[in-house]
């Protein structure tokens, strides 16, 4: 292992934050992945730095779950370079892998066995030491509290424990890193907050975390750092209050109205030099707080003022939504 390497292995690993000197724990550079004549990530830069839980944010199709599976060899890039925990991908992915634990999207736990029995069969494939396996499966099993329910069979768990175990099956061999491939997609909001928990407790551990999602509220929780994704691409990067003052400001002012008067209130804010978006029957004036007097007579009276949200910053940068 170079010395670079063990460096972005321990620094994730250990329970300190990671300092800014520290190597990322994933880098990727111009990388791209086409399918036949379609092109899903489009030379992908981004980095993840050790110790801190950065959320791939973007709608479906941007190629949030793609980018997943170019960091742990399921596809291969067609251009680019990709390193994982200081392993170069595809080349070293044996040895990436064995260092980080995934949670892909869908379910598949064994149904038949227990839950302590799914993560036992996890541990021996990632070459947990024998003598240390018990401890390991039993520290996974509190972190995700299903320590109650070990002897369950995983056909008599809830949806929501079914995905606290996929979590924890991730994180049995304590991995430097781990991906979380839109854990909360399809749950009702009371699991959707156990999970959340149980995410944000990874980072107190010092696990470095990759989180797709494209729920900008789960984003706006967990992350320290957000990656924007659309067509394949980091449209902006930051930490989620950064980015909405960047891009949005403090406030925003809805105008609603017949179709001239939207056009009308676009028309004079983008002369100001004011972002704006459409949603639905209104047209939102964005950094609202930058508004001369002048110009807010000429807007007229009738705006609802809010406080600017990562959605805004999202739609105003990509003309796409997210949830
Ligand atoms: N194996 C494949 N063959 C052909 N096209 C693919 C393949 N995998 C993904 N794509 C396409 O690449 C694009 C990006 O897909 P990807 O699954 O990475 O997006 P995503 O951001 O994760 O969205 P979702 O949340 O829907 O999974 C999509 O248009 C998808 O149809």
């Amino acid at each position: 292992m170079t010395a670079q390497r063990q460096q972005a292995v321990s620094a994730s690993a250990s329970a300190e934050p990671a300092g800014p000197e520290a190597p990322p724990a994933v880098s990727l550079r111009g990388v791209v992945k086409r399918f036949g004549g379609f092109t899903a990530v489009d030379g992908l830069d981004l980095d993840v730095p050790a110790g801190t839980c950065l959320g791939l944010l973007g709608p479906n199709g941007a190629g949030k779950s793609t980018t997943m599976k170019l960091l742990t060899a399921q596809a291969i890039a067609d251009e680019g370079e990709i390193t994982v925990l200081g392993f170069a991908v595809p080349r070293e992915s044996k040895r990436a892998r064995a260092a980080m634990g995934v949670v892909p999207q869908q379910d598949n736990l064994d149904e038949e066995l227990t839950a302590r029995e799914n993560l036992e069969v996890f541990a021996h494939l990632y070459r947990v030491p024998r003598r240390a396996r018990r401890e390991a499966v039993d520290d996974a099993l509190a972190l995700a509290h299903l320590t109650g329910r070990r002897l369950t069979k995983v056909d008599d768990l809830s949806g929501g424990m079914r995905r606290r175990l996929l979590i924890a099956r991730g994180l049995v061999h304590r991995p430097a890193l781990v991906l979380l491939d839109e854990p909360t997609v399809g749950l009702d909001p009371q699991v959707r907050a156990e999970l959340w928990g149980l995410i944000d407790g990874l980072r107190s551990r010092g696990t470095t975390v990759l989180m797709s999602t494209h729920y900008i509220e789960e984003a706006e929780r967990l992350a320290d750092g957000c990656a924007l994704m659309s067509h394949g691409r980091v449209v902006a990067r930051g930490g989620p209050a950064e980015l909405v003052a960047e891009h949005a400001g403090e406030r925003v002012v809805e105008h609603y109205g017949p179709p001239d008067r939207l056009e009308a209130v676009e028309r004079i804010a983008r002369a100001a030099g004011l972002p704006t978006r459409r949603t639905g029957p209104s047209v939102s004036v964005l950094k609202a707080e930058t508004i001369p007097p002048s110009l807010a007579d000429e807007l007229g009276p009738d705006g609802v003022r809010r406080a600017a949200s990562l959605e805004d910053v999202f739609v105003v940068l990509t003309g796409e939504r997210v949830e």
